[in-house]
């Protein structure tokens, strides 16, 4: 992709998916750069109360897990040779459900609900089974898992079997741990309630880091502590998307490729004087792209990295754009809408969902997740078949 392409495209702005950096940067911009604030980021009113409490909310119940942006920059992600371990699996999943005390669809076409599973304590071939599996099911909330209890290596360890971890270009991690991405708004943070002012929605559908060369596929995000109501997570399967449209247009799509760029999300961190851990990059993906394990087809675009397909002028772009997008939100039929509880781990394949935060909650409660993000395949497409 030639790089002009890139700039000639013109920024539109781009929902923040990161919420920890926004929220920290505000507080910062009555404090100076926010490389001199961070410095002192332990000592912001937000941090202290995170870390102690106050009346109106308990501490941090995961301290080590709050967001620390250091000031460290990256070199830009190596291709590698993706190995996907669902191909290895044993399609009647015995090592890794055969010990479950129940296991549930969450709808007919999307999502799943294990109990009795411990996911870090699989064996390989269970391992293996949960990628095939969360690849057919989409998206499984595993229930009372010990994952955010582990050192945080461990669960980085337990992770990278599916592939190595993604860096975020922007977002917080926790101190040492670049590779854990953080979702986290405080307790005394009111953006869930700012956000309508400006906003009739706090949808913002995507599948994480598209802009990469190699997103991540079988994708982990563990609670740490949750709202009593609201905050859950929304998902749509991506296969069941492309197989509701007609042949004649899925045929139409099969060959197409479209830009996704990252650089609207460094320019938003830059602009809130934040971190950019790298430089960041688009990248060229085909719309339909075909799942190594299960040789399923999935509409592959979001509206927040996908910016153009290439070769149609940009009106016919955007049109089309307009429309997989309207058809990925309106299909509440391919959804499900996941709800959290403690120590709940949400296992998606980012390569076969689209996915929304639901910004719903009252104020006054602390939300904080973390995610683990191996890297995948580079995305490619199979031929369309009737
Ligand atoms: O906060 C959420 O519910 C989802 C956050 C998200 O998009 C992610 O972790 O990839
Ligand atoms: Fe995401």
């Amino acid at each position: 992709m030639a790089p002009s392409l890139v700039e000639t495209i013109p920024v539109r702005p781009v929902e923040s998916i990161e919420p920890p950096t926004e929220q920290i940067a505000a507080k910062d911009k009555s404090q100076g750069t926010y490389k001199e604030a961070f410095a002192q980021s332990a000592h912001t009113t937000n941090y202290e109360a995170e870390l102690k409490g106050s009346a109106k909310h308990p501490p941090a119940a995961y301290p080590h897990y709050l967001p620390y942006w250091d000031n460290v920059t990256y070199p830009p992600l190596e291709p590698f040779e993706a190995y996907e371990h669902g191909k290895d699996a044993d399609p009647a999943f015995v090592n890794l459900l055969s010990g479950a005390a129940d296991v549930a669809d969450l709808t007919a076409n999307i999502g799943a609900e294990v109990k009795g599973v411990q996911i870090s304590k699989l064996s390989k071939a269970g391992k293996d089974e949960l990628a095939l599996f969360v690849a057919q099911k989409k998206v499984v909330a595993f229930r009372d898992q010990d994952l955010a209890d582990l050192p945080i290596q461990e669960a980085l360890d337990f992770a990278e079997y599916y592939g190595p971890s993604h860096i975020h270009q922007a977002s917080g991690a926790p101190k040492g741990f670049p590779k854990v991405h953080l979702v986290h708004r405080s307790a005394d943070d009111t953006t869930a309630r700012d956000y309508f002012q400006d906003r009739t929605n706090s949808i913002t559908w995507h599948t994480d880091v598209s802009f990469e060369m190699q997103p991540p596929g079988t994708t982990f995000l563990y609670l740490l502590d949750g709202p009593t109501a609201g905050g859950d997570t929304l998902f749509g399967n991506m296969a069941e998307a492309y197989n509701r449209l007609s042949p004649a247009f899925q045929q139409r799509l099969h060959g197409l490729k479209a830009l996704h760029s990252g650089h609207e999300q460094a320019a938003n961190a830059q602009a809130r004087h934040s971190i950019v851990r790298r430089e960041p990059v688009s990248n060229v993906h085909p719309i339909v792209r075909t799942h190594p394990a299960t040789g399923e087809k999935a509409l592959y675009v979001n509206p927040q990295f996908t910016r153009r397909i290439l070769g149609f002028k940009k009106e016919e772009s955007d049109n089309l754009l307009k429309f997989l997008y309207d058809h990925i939100a309106l299909c509440a039929d391919l959804q499900a809408r996941v709800k959290w509880e403690k120590r709940t781990v949400i296992c998606w394949d980012n390569r076969v969902t689209a996915h929304t935060a639901i910004l719903d909650w009252q104020d006054g409660q602390r939300r904080h997740s973390a995610r683990l993000t191996p890297q995948a395949e580079r995305p490619f497409e199979t031929a369309f078949q009737e």
